[in-house]
């Protein structure tokens, strides 16, 4: 078994600083705010959906964790804290955050081996090149987390001969792989058939119940595993809504955000929105 790190969040049982922490955080692309006053907090070790329509701000948000989009400065008491930093080097950045998007997905449709992917993780690149050193510990701990998974299987297989659900496992153990503080999943079962949405759900439980954040962006709310407990809704850039899942996902919520009559249910803690 894998060794997770331990780091449950306890409110108010100890000064740990949040794993992000965002203030009045706008970000402007081709003259149009796509993220508009943001604030928010995620502690470490909480689970949290980022849920919105289309093109309402979801991955930008993600990119502006990553440094990728930058607020704009000038904003009125503006944070952009990464447990408790406002200066990082990206590289390191990016193995604090393990992110799987579908863009990556795109990016490692290519030849190379599940387990060099999993491997290219240390150095936060798209596959291995002559100047990276893999020394025999990386390769044992890339082992590791491909057991975790339950995808050792694929260790020898090409990323371009995979299902998309098992190209996606195999991302999230790139991502896994420098032990990050969280796990960023972006529209992460598009594409993916039951049997595989089942599969990479058990897997992201499994992280979830490791300690480690999982912080999952997405419009279907089927994605929201059981240990998801705080939910935040964002409508054209701002936050909508923002709490406890229970009282979020609500038939005039998810109305309101998707601008349509919205029936949601739950069952067996799962959550479905019937139109
Ligand atoms: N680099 C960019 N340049 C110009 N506009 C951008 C850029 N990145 C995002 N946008 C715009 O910002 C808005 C939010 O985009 P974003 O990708 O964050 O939405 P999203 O909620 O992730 O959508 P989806 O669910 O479709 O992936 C969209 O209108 C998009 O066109």
């Amino acid at each position: 078994m894998i060794k997770m790190t331990q780091n449950r969040y306890c409110p108010g049982k100890d000064n740990s600083p949040s794993l992000l922490e965002l203030k009045n955080v706008t970000v402007v692309r081709c003259g149009k705010k796509i993220l508009d006053s943001i604030s928010l907090s995620i502690e470490q070790g909480e689970h949290v959906a980022i849920i919105g329509p289309n093109g309402s701000g979801k991955s930008s948000l993600i990119k502006t964790f990553t440094k990728e989009y930058h607020p704009l400065a000038s904003a009125d008491g503006l944070v952009l804290n990464i447990l408790g930093k406002t200066s990082w080097n990206v590289f390191e950045l990016r193995k604090l955050l393990g992110i799987v998007s579908g863009d990556l997905q795109q990016t490692y449709c290519r030849q190379v081996n599940v387990l060099d992917v999993v491997i290219s993780g240390f150095f936060s690149s798209i596959g291995i090149y002559y100047n990276h050193k893999v020394t025999p510990e990386m390769e044992a701990r890339a082992r590791k987390v491909l057991e975790f998974l339950e995808i050792t299987h694929l260790a020898d297989r090409l990323m371009c001969e995979l299902s998309t659900g098992e190209a996606r496992r195999a991302l999230i153990g790139r991502a896994l792989v420098h032990d990050p503080q969280a796990l960023v999943l972006d529209e992460h079962t598009n594409s993916l058939d039951l049997k595989a949405i089942y599969s990479f759900r058990e897997s992201v439980r499994k992280i979830a119940g490791s300690g480690k954040s999982v912080i999952l962006v997405t419009h279907a709310l089927e994605d929201i595993i059981p240990e998801i407990n705080r939910v935040i809704l964002i409508k054209e850039g701002k936050i909508f809504r923002d709490g406890k899942k229970e009282e979020i996902l609500t038939d005039a919520n998810l109305s309101e955000l998707f601008s349509l009559p919205v029936e949601v249910q739950e069952k067996k803690g799962y959550y479905q929105a019937l139109i």
